[in-house]
């Protein structure tokens, strides 16, 4: 269902409205970040599919929400394998925040990625992390200063992008790290294919990564398949609503709300690797 105002649903338009309020940090942050590629590579090397794991509390198409400690969930997902973790700090629709970050990054080692819609350079200084998100859909025309801001600040840019138009802007910003995003934002509607259609497209060097919508082994292994290099998974590995999955890929008999059963059940899913 895409809507007037951009063609955005209803909580990606009230996302966006309190993102644009959101203020930045006091002063210009400088992080070490860790690398993710040499994470992705260590996953690889070690046999595991590399994943991405997203503390992720809740949000607009997630039923029920998950209280637990953000970083014990963060543990487990590392204990059951993620190469690297992604934290909300979005606060009003996800349930997170830049302390639920710092926390995390605190007790884990390996790299973290900042997911929030950062609209402003200002933003990026709220909170240090390994990587940040850019969405070149909101981001736009900014898009080039955003990615050279981050860098300097010693972030690595995560860009996502959802179709072909939005990978040529991400190329010409000279992003490196590639993230196609399977939930289109303006219906909030899933399709896998849609990694499958842009990702031949992504030049061999980027670091390239699925997001959104892998939900069974089976998923895992299709965007395996279509050249990612790593996943980046949220709601399947946190299961508020402790589905699980069963081994044949449907819902129902799994390990349910145990983040470090889910997460070794992708970072374990069994693939050829990358064609
Ligand atoms: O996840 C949502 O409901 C959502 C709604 C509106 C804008 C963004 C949204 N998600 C942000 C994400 O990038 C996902 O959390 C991430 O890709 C993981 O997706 P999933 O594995 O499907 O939880």
């Amino acid at each position: 269902m895409n809507t007037a105002d951009g063609g955005l649903a209803p909580a990606v338009r009230s996302i966006l409205a309190t993102a644009a309020e959101r203020p930045g940090g006091d002063e210009r942050l400088a992080v070490d970040a860790r690398s993710l590629p040499d994470a992705f590579a260590d996953a690889e090397a070690d046999g595991r599919i590399p994943v991405i794991a997203e503390v992720k509390p809740t949000s607009p198409t997630t039923d029920g929400e998950r209280t637990d400690d953000p970083v014990e969930l963060a543990e487990e997902m590392v204990a059951g394998g993620a190469g690297a973790l992604s934290v909300l700090t979005e606060p009003e629709h996800f349930g997170g925040s830049a302390e639920t970050l710092e926390r995390v990054r605190d007790a884990v080692d390996v790299p973290v990625l900042r997911k929030d819609f950062l609209l402003r350079e200002e933003q990026l200084d709220a909170v240090a992390a390994d990587l940040v998100l850019l969405i070149v859909r909101f981001v736009g025309d900014d898009l080039t200063n955003l990615v050279s801001a981050a860098r300097e600040r010693g972030f690595q840019p995560l860009v996502e992008v959802h179709d072909a138009d939005e990978l040529s802007a991400a190329i010409d910003a000279g992003a490196d790290l590639i993230g196609v995003n399977n939930r289109d934002l303006g219906a909030l509607e899933v399709d896998l294919s849609t990694f499958e259609r842009v990702a031949p497209e992504v030049p061999d060097d980027a670091t390239l990564i699925a997001e959104s919508g892998i939900t069974t082994t089976a998923d895992a292994r299709r965007m395996r398949e279509a050249g990612a290099d790593g996943l980046l998974i949220g709601s399947a590995i946190m299961d508020a609503e402790g589905r699980g999955e069963s081994g044949d890929g449907v819902e129902g008999d799994g390990a349910g709300g145990d983040v470090r059963a889910n997460t070794r059940r992708f970072t374990r899913a069994g693939t050829e690797g990358k064609p």
